[in-house]
């Protein structure tokens, strides 16, 4: 028995960084996807994926989430959430040994919300395989146990937007999903630079504790995610657009923001977004833009591919994390 997974990736259309500290945040979860399949194996958890510092890799991972066999401290780490699903999966599913392939159509660290797209689609995988009948908000809460082992500090967003999918508005735990009145166009691009989350989180902690201004920054970001969350409701693109823009600017007060993503956020502007702003984490990884016409969009991505930025025109995903037909 193979069972096929797919979970999505995610925008954050605004509030990154101030949803760690309580204020709300717009999130989307992204036509474009993280698939897992898994089967049951022989003796331990074997993994076979794709990070962006080795290429492909095969690991074997025992049932208390250890990773075997690795030289590279690097590699230990870059499957860690891998590894710590695994272990999630083991006691809460009582997963048997299972192998596991793992295909991400974005790069890791990008700002997307990779590790909990993975980690959403490791669990689910597992559950499937263990024949347990999972409910998507047992799904969530383990997601987000991984996200805060791992990464020590996180909000509840990506754990949310990868299980349900759409567009969510997010606080604390709590979360509505959003039916907005037009969908958008919105392009991805990446800085070519990795962006760690819990690094990023941490930096920002650190200014929070030295510059009083922070909260202020924060709750500024709190009062423009909920206008947007208006309008996008209302279907006011231009309004949601210029509001994205505002955060970016609100970002970059946070340090959060790089000369790459600065320069993708201008070409965005110049190519007819109605709005633009780092996305996620910060510090690299992606850029997101919200485009009314189809054909501005792809013409941002044209120039960012002759500068040099990986660049892709996405829609709004209504799936979250969820069972495929094997090949579909
Ligand atoms: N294809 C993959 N296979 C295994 N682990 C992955 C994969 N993609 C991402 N991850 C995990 O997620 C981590 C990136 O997570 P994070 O820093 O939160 O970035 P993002 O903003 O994309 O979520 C990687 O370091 C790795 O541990
Ligand atoms: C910075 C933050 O608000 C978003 C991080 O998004 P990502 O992991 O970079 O995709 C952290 C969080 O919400 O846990």
């Amino acid at each position: 028995m193979r069972i096929s997974v797919k979970a999505p990736l995610k925008a954050i259309l605004a509030g990154e960084h101030a949803v760690v500290y309580g204020y709300p945040a717009v999130a989307v979860a992204l036509d474009t996807y993280v698939r897992v399949t898994a089967e049951p194996g022989d003796d331990s958890f074997r993994v076979e994926t794709e990070l962006s510092c080795e290429g492909n890799v095969r690991a074997e991972i025992t049932r208390d989430g250890n990773v075997k066999g690795f030289r590279s401290e690097s590699l230990h780490e870059e499957l860690t959430y891998v590894a710590t699903a695994v272990r999630k999966a083991s006691e809460e599913f009582d997963a048997p040994p299972s192998n596991l392939r793992i295909l991400s159509e974005a790069p890791p660290a990008s700002g997307l919300g990779t590790s909990a797209a993975v980690t959403a689609a490791v669990l689910l995988g597992l559950a499937e395989v263990s024949g347990v009948n999972v409910s998507r908000e047992e799904i969530r809460r383990l997601v987000r146990e991984v996200e805060l082992e791992v990464q020590g500090k996180a909000s509840w967003t990506d754990a949310t937007v990868v299980t349900y999918g759409g567009f969510v508005r997010v606080s604390g735990r709590e979360f509505e999903l959003i039916e907005p009145e037009r969908n958008p166009v919105l392009v991805v691009a990446h800085s070519q630079e990795p962006s760690r989350t819990g690094e990023m989180v941490r930096r920002v902690a650190e200014l929070r504790e030295r510059l009083d201004i922070v909260d202020g920054v924060m709750e500024l970001i709190g009062e423009l995610v909920d206008d947007l969350e208006a309008a996008l409701r209302d279907g006011d693109l231009r309004t949601v657009g210029e509001l994205m823009n505002a955060n970016h600017g609100l970002l970059a007060a946070l340090n959060v923001s790089t000369r790459a993503l600065e320069e993708i956020v201008h070409v965005f502007r110049s190519a007819g977004a109605l709005g633009a702003k780092v996305t996620g984490a910060g510090g690299g990884g992606c850029a997101v833009a919200l485009f009314e016409r189809e054909e501005d969009a792809k013409r941002a991505v044209e120039t960012l591919s002759a500068l040099g930025y990986e660049a892709f025109v996405t829609r709004p995903s209504p799936c979250g994390v969820k069972t495929e037909d094997s090949g579909s």
